[in-house]
């Protein structure tokens, strides 16, 4: 009996051990299993939204002929009616504008019909695509093309989408922030009106946004149940968003839940990869939600868009390849003018992509080293001249020349006019307290912005420049260019500085007035 005694602990003791190595085995695999999950997950937030990216995936070409070919099918619908095109004579424009780079600090327009700009013409003949020299005051340089009209209430920009041909020798093949501007400004344009019709957004981001701000306590069950949810919700991709969302390959249901079970036990023992992981994930989706609520919110702000146009075909369906004068169709914002005068302002503390080469960092440096600290640069503007009939111009190499506080609030009393007598008194307070008005509301949008950075944008402001009736329009101020617009984490702070600057220039403006 007692030979056997010992035996009975032994099998006892064999037992237990085999149920431990048993548990452990399992626990090893769960783990594995909930971190390979947690690392498919982040792979996937990752794409929807990172830090420093441009908003289209520039490598997918085939995303970007969706784009192309969804604009240019907007554009039809906008101008299908057109039946009769100028003769649009790049060349010369370009010298015409070339002419104000070289003029110095100013060029006078020759005729006062150059200067009228299409605005004699026939409101009910909506179907010329003419030059615009005389209204674009900024975008001037030898690598561009001239801004278009197209009467009476649009404007064409040219799009630089092929991107073989048309890089600045300087930068060589590697400026990936130039390559694909043209169509990083359509996919901009597009995303907005996109990102207005999604309706759940508003909802999505306020259940996101306290998981985001949970540092102690990730709601693991509260997040999955969001992330079926955005599956639930990721439409046929057209846009860049929803591209994203329905490439992701939806893992089978049943292997889902099991893949799940693991990630809750993981979260449940406090494994930290996991734990790590999939707070990062929390971020990146509600970066991607949050981007499309601040671009929804944007949209009032930035010129209404009508799709893109080949001025050399504009009335038939050209496809993707055989394009050859690819523009944008924006409103213009000038239309609503006798005798627009306009200012070009280039935003923000930093004009270049975090990933721009170091040449083209430091050409944008050198340009205006005062734009880091005053937010913005005036790229060019022009005033009408009741007076003469004319229009002063003022170019870009005006707005480098302005080296103090003091030059800039006197370019900017020249461009409301303020000092030309004091029937002109009340008009210039007038739009200056109506411009600061709506930069309030710019800035307010800009301190809601968490996600995105403007890079090298422009607020374009247009007023009435004739001698002021009764029945003028309101000034128009609107954000322009969006070649460059990048994801950021924080928003745009530097974009926020210059506008702070610009209204406090302009409540100095308005106490000089009003004390003169
Ligand atoms: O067209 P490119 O390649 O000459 O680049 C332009 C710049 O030339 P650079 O790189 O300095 O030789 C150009 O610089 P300049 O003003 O000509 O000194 C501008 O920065 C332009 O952007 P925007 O028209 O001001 O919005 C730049 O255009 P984007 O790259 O913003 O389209
Ligand atoms: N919506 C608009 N309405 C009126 N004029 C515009 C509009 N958009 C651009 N412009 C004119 O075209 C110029 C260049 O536009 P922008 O988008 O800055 O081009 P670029 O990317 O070449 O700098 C502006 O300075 C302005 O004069």
């Amino acid at each position: 009996m007692n030979r056997t005694e010992p035996q009975t602990p032994s099998i006892a003791h064999f037992g237990t051990t085999a149920a431990l190595a048993l548990l452990l085995t399992a626990s090893k695999i769960v783990l594995w299993r909930a971190r390979s999950y947690a690392k498919y997950l982040e792979e996937q937030a990752t794409n929807v939204w990172s830090d420093g990216t441009p908003l289209l995936d520039l490598s997918h070409e085939e995303l970007h002929r969706c784009i192309i070919q969804k604009a240019l099918q907007r554009g039809i619908d906008t101008v299908g009616t057109i039946t009769q095109i100028n003769d649009l004579h790049y060349t010369s424009s370009k010298e015409d504008l070339l002419h104000r780079k070289s003029a110095n600090i100013y060029y006078q327009s020759s005729s006062s019909s150059e200067a009228s700009n299409g605005r004699d013409v026939d409101e009910n003949d909506c179907t010329s695509i003419t030059k615009c020299e005389a209204i674009q005051v900024g975008g001037i340089s030898n690598n561009k093309l001239p801004v278009l009209t197209l009467a009476p209430h649009f404007i064409l920009k040219p799009l630089r989408l092929s991107h073989k041909t048309q890089l600045g020798a300087r930068d060589g093949k590697n400026d990936k922030t130039k390559i694909y501007r043209g169509v990083r400004e359509l996919a901009f344009y597009e995303y907005v009106l996109e990102a207005a019709s999604w309706l759940a957004l508003e909802r999505l981001v306020s259940e996101l946004k306290p998981l985001v701000n949970d540092n102690e306590h990730i709601r693991i069950g509260a997040y999955i149940s969001l992330v079926r949810l955005l599956y639930r919700l990721g439409k046929p991709h057209h846009t860049m968003s929803h591209y994203n969302i329905s490439h992701i390959s939806v893992i089978p249901k049943s292997s889902q839940v099991v893949d799940e079970l693991c990630l809750l036990a993981a979260y449940q023992i406090g494994d930290q990869y996991t734990l790590s992981v999939i707070k990062s994930c929390i971020s990146s989706w509600y970066c991607f939600a949050k981007e499309q609520l601040d671009l929804m919110h944007m949209a009032e702000f930035i010129p209404p868009y009508s799709g893109l146009v080949d001025v050399k075909n504009p009335s038939q369906n050209t496809s993707v390849l055989s394009i050859q004068q690819p523009h944008l169709i924006l409103r213009d914002i000038t239309s609503s003018f006798i005798h627009p005068n306009i200012i070009d302002i280039k935003m923000g503390t930093q004009t270049y992509e975090p990933d721009a080469p170091k040449s083209k960092q430091l050409r944008e440096t050198q340009k205006y080293p005062m734009q880091s600290e005053f937010g913005f640069r005036i790229v060019g503007m022009r005033v009408y001249d009741p007076a003469t009939g004319n229009y002063r111009y003022w170019d870009k190499s005006f707005g480098t020349k302005l080296l103090t506080r003091r030059d800039c609030n006197c370019a900017l009393k020249a461009f409301f006019q303020c000092g030309k007598g004091s029937e002109m008194k009340s008009t210039s307070l007038n739009v200056v307290s109506y411009v600061a008005r709506e930069l309030i509301k710019i800035k307010e949008w800009l301190e809601y912005n968490t996600t995105l950075a403007f890079y090298a944008s422009s607020i374009l402001i247009a007023y009435e420049g004739s001698i002021c009736t009764d029945t003028a329009s309101n000034p128009v101020l609107k954000i322009i260019d969006f070649t460059h617009v990048c994801r950021r984490i924080g928003g745009d702070p530097g974009y926020i500085k210059g506008v702070e600057h610009i209204l406090s220039i302009l409540s100095e403006i308005t106490v000089e007035l009003n004390t003169s």
